[in-house]
């Protein structure tokens, strides 16, 4: 199996590609935002952390976060942003990775991994085979936030530059999709990107190489046992 990052900026077009990917052509995706989502949840040790960092009235009386609260302060101060993401990010990797084990033990060709940061971060980069950036414009971006979070045009351009510039990261992907244009045109893209991963054989080095380790192991194992 091999592992697939898919990232891009802020509302350019990540979920609704993934969505193709896992509804449409019967990917193994693995989506971050949903995992960093469940990873606070009320009686998670991140809740709890939260709590003590931004203090009790950062979430609701049932003890779920406020998010509204908690974006409108992180994505206004660059400080609080690491302080959250010091919390949240060690629990996401560690449930991706669990994920990511689970797939393999399916038996998937290759799973795609939806990280919103994967550039920022760079924590699963050595772990990649490809990388896809999904883009648009940053109008596109801004209006699409707007809509989307009700957002004022301040607070998303606020959401927008808290990340890597859009254009840098498509220069790092290994694939781009461009999602300026209609849905359509979307899923076109997105299938040609398909294909060229169904025919990858990079799944069969990982395979061959966990297969001559454990033969190693058992011969290693055999030869002593003959002592
Ligand atoms: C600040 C929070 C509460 C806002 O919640 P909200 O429901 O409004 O947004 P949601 O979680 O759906 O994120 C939407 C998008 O915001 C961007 N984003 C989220 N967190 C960050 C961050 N720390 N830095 C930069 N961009 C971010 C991503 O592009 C993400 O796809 C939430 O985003 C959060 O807990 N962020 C910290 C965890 C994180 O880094 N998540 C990103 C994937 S691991
Ligand atoms: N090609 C498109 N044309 C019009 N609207 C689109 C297009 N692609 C996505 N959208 C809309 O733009 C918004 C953002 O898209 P989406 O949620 O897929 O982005 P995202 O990158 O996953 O966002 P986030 O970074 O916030 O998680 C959504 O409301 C979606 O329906």
């Amino acid at each position: 199996m091999f592992l697939v990052g898919l990232t891009g900026g802020i509302a350019s077009g990540k979920s609704t590609v993934t969505k193709i990917f896992r509804e449409e052509l019967g990917c193994a995706c693995i989506d971050a935002d949903a995992i960093a989502r469940q990873v606070v949840e009320p009686g998670t040790s991140a809740n709890k952390t939260i709590r003590v960092a931004f203090g009790e009235d950062i979430c609701f009386p049932d003890g779920t976060l406020n998010r509204e609260k908690l974006g409108d302060i992180i994505f206004h101060d660059e400080s609080k942003r690491y302080k959250l993401n010091s919390i949240v990010h060690p629990a996401v990797k560690k449930q991706m990775l669990w994920e990511i084990f689970l797939y393999f033990l399916k038996g998937y060709h290759f799973v795609i991994l939806d990280i919103p940061l994967l550039f920022e971060t760079r924590q699963l980069l050595p772990f990649l085979t490809f990388s896809i950036v999904v883009f648009c414009t940053e109008n596109q971006q801004v209006k699409r936030l707007m809509e989307r979070n009700q957002l004022s045009e301040a607070d998303a351009m606020a959401r927008i530059k808290s990340q890597l510039p859009l254009d840098e990261k498509c220069q790092m992907g290994s694939f781009t999709i461009d999602n300026t244009g209609t849905i359509e045109e979307t899923r076109s893209y997105t299938l040609n990107i398909y294909k060229t991963l169904c025919s990858s054989k990079r799944h069969l080095s990982l395979r061959f190489g966990i297969v001559a380790v454990v033969s190693l192991l058992l011969g290693t194992f055999f030869l002593l046992s003959q002592n």
